[in-house]
Formats: structure tokens, C-alpha cells, sequence
């Protein structure tokens, strides 16, 4: 048995179509979404991610806002720059690229976003409201993974879900989302802690592999027909490298790949959230 691919690039450039159009439309009532993204150092990593989503924004028509800031920069110059962001007319979002330089406080700069204008959904007002069942910003990434199961037909109502990993982008927001009651799965989230990884995962119709471990899912840890979505990336000298060993597709039922899976859905996301709160604003406005 050979997996079905999940494919990110070409569900992500259906998403283009729709914010192109959605955006064309809001071009035509005199609004232009803009994203900020504040880039703190010069990891090599970071800045290409950032340069992705900047280069995604032109093609659906969406404004940049470049903040990139020096390494050594103090927690006040950082805060100072955020609060430029929450008063810009012109930014209808924005993130700060994660993980931050070890002297910068990434919860204290987390808070002080602007809620309305947390492209992420990471602000513990969002993730607060989402808990709680209201109206949120939801994180892009747990937005992806559920988007791309849909989009396969992988069944999720009642199904096992394994999550790997309790990072706050991926691993501990994708339980509330696959948990609503519009999802319905049931979701078990695996950490360092947790003591025999492999049951954990064997007994999952869907893993959710978010650890950022190369190759820590292997195929005998799958069960038979399983989908996996590879959400981990680490830098080895053979280059990027995925959770999720290579021979876990002649196993699973679906997997994404990494990369070309969740990633470009990823940046979908997050343009999608700028597009929605612009189309809120647009509809208050008048
Ligand atoms: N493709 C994409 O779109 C995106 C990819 N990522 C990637 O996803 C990964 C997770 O991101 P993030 O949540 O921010 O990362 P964190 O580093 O915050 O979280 C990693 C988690 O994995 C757990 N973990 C590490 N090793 C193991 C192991 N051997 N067994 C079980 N659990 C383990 C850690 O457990 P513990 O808490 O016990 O230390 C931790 O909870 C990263 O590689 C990141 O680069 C992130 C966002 C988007
Ligand atoms: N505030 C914040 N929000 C984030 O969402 C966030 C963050 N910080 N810090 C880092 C992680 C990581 N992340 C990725 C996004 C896109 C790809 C992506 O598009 N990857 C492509 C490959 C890109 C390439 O080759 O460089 C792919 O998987 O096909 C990957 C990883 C978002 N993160
Ligand atoms: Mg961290």
C-alpha cells in the first residue's frame, strides 16, 4: 500500500485563488490588507520563512510591513516596535517570528499584540476565546493540518487522533481545535513525558507528528491505513528534514510530506487570517 499525499502546495494555491479574489474585492471598496512580520537576529532559518510569507502576500495582492530588528535589540525597543504595529492604519496584522533571541521575553511580546491584530492566533486572548468556544483567530497551523484532512476526506468525527508534541504553534492549540464539537475526534497529546511513544502512536487513525525530531515516526509505529501529517522541521547536514522516517508511506493510508505538506498551508493560513479581519473591519465600517 502506497499513501495518498496530502498535498500543501496544491491545496495552498486553491486558498490563493479565494484571497485574491476576496482581497481584489476589498481593493475595490479603497482596503488593502497589510501584514507586519518583526524579525528579531539574523537566523538563517527565520528569514526565509519570513521572505516566504512576504513573497506569498504579493501574490494575493496583501501589503508588507518588514520589521527586522537587530539580535541584540532590548525587550523596550522590541515592545516599542510592536506597539508601532498595533497603531499602524496600514497593518491589518502581524506576527513576531518565534523563537526570539533567549534575553527577549516571547510571552511578554506575545501579550502585548494587539488581539485584533494577531495574524498567529497565538495571543492568549485568542487561544482563550477558542477554549472557550467564541469567535477567535484560530493558529494557522492547527488551521492547515484539519483544512488538509478535509480536503482529503480523511474522516475525522470520532477518529483517534495522536499529537506529538506540546509546542504552543502546533501541538498544544491543534487539540481545541480537533476536539470542537464540529470536529468531534478524540485527541491524545504526547510529549517527553509520555512513556511508550510508539502505543501512543500505533493506536492513532491520525498523527499529528509536531516534535521537531527527524525521522522520530517510523513505520512500525503506524498503524495500517493511519493518515500522518509531518508538521516537524529540523535543520540536519543533509538539509531540512521532516518527524516522519521515509518508509512510514508504504504504511500510512495519507501522509504530507515535509516539506510541501502543512508549511505552505502554514502561510495560507495566516494571510487568510489578515484577508478575514479585513473583511470584518470593511463590514463594521459601513
Ligand atoms: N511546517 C509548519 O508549518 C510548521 C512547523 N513547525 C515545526 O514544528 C515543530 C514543533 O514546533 P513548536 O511546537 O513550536 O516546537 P517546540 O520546540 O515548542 O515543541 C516541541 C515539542 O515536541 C516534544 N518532543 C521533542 N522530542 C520528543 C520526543 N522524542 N518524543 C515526544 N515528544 C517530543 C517536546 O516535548 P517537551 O515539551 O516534553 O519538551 C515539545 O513539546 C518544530 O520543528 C517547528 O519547526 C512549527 C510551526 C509550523
Ligand atoms: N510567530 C510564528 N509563527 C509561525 O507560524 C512560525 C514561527 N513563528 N516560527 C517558526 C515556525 C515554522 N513555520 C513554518 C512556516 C512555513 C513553512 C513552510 O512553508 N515550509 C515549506 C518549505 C519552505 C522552505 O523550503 O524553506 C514546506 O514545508 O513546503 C515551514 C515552517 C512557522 N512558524
Ligand atoms: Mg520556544
Amino acid at each position: 500500500m502506497t499513501a495518498t499525499i496530502l498535498d500543501g502546495k496544491a491545496t495552498r494555491d486553491e486558498i490563493f485563488i479565494d484571497l485574491k479574489a476576496r482581497v481584489d474585492a476589498l481593493k475595490a471598496k479603497g482596503i488593502t490588507p497589510g501584514l507586519g512580520t518583526v524579525l528579531v537576529g539574523d537566523d538563517p532559518g527565520s528569514a526565509s520563512y519570513v521572505r516566504g510569507k512576504h513573497a506569498d502576500c504579493a501574490k494575493v495582492g496583501i501589503n508588507s510591513l518588514r520589521r527586522d530588528l537587530p539580535a541584540d535589540i532590548s525587550q523596550a525597543e522590541l515592545e516599542a516596535v510592536i506597539d508601532e504595529l498595533n497603531a499602524n492604519p496600514e497593518c491589518t496584522g502581524y506576527i513576531v517570528q518565534l523563537p526570539l533571541p533567549k534575553h527577549l521575553d516571547e510571552n511578554a511580546a506575545l501579550e502585548r499584540i494587539d488581539p485584533d491584530k494577531d495574524a498567529d492566533g497565538l495571543h492568549p486572548v485568542n487561544l482563550g476565546r477558542l477554549v472557550l468556544g467564541k469567535e477567535a483567530t484560530l493558529p494557522c497551523t492547527p488551521r492547515g493540518v484539519v483544512h488538509l484532512l478535509r480536503r482529503y476526506d480523511v474522516p475525522i468525527d470520532g477518529a483517534r487522533v495522536t499529537v506529538v508534541g506540546r509546542g504552543v504553534t502546533i501541538g498544544r492549540p491543534i487539540g481545541l481545535l480537533l476536539t470542537r464539537r464540529s470536529e468531534n475526534a478524540t485527541v491524545t497529546l504526547c510529549h517527553t513525558g509520555t512513556k511508550d511513544l510508539a502505543a501512543e502512536v500505533r493506536r492513532a487513525d491520525i498523527v499529528v507528528a509536531a516534535a521537531g525530531v527527524a525521522g522520530l515516526i517510523t513505520a512500525d509505529m503506524v498503524k495500517p491505513g493511519a493518515a500522518v501529517l509531518d508538521v516537524g522541521v529540523s535543520r540536519t547536514p543533509d538539509g531540512l528534514r521532516g518527524d516522519v522516517a521515509d518508509d512510514v508511506r508504504e504504511v500510512a493510508g495519507f501522509i504530507s510530506p515535509n516539506p510541501g505538506g502543512v508549511g505552505p498551508l502554514t502561510r495560507a493560513f495566516l494571510l487568510s487570517n489578515v484577508v478575514e479581519r479585513a473583511e470584518q473591519l470593511a463590514a463594521e465600517s459601513v
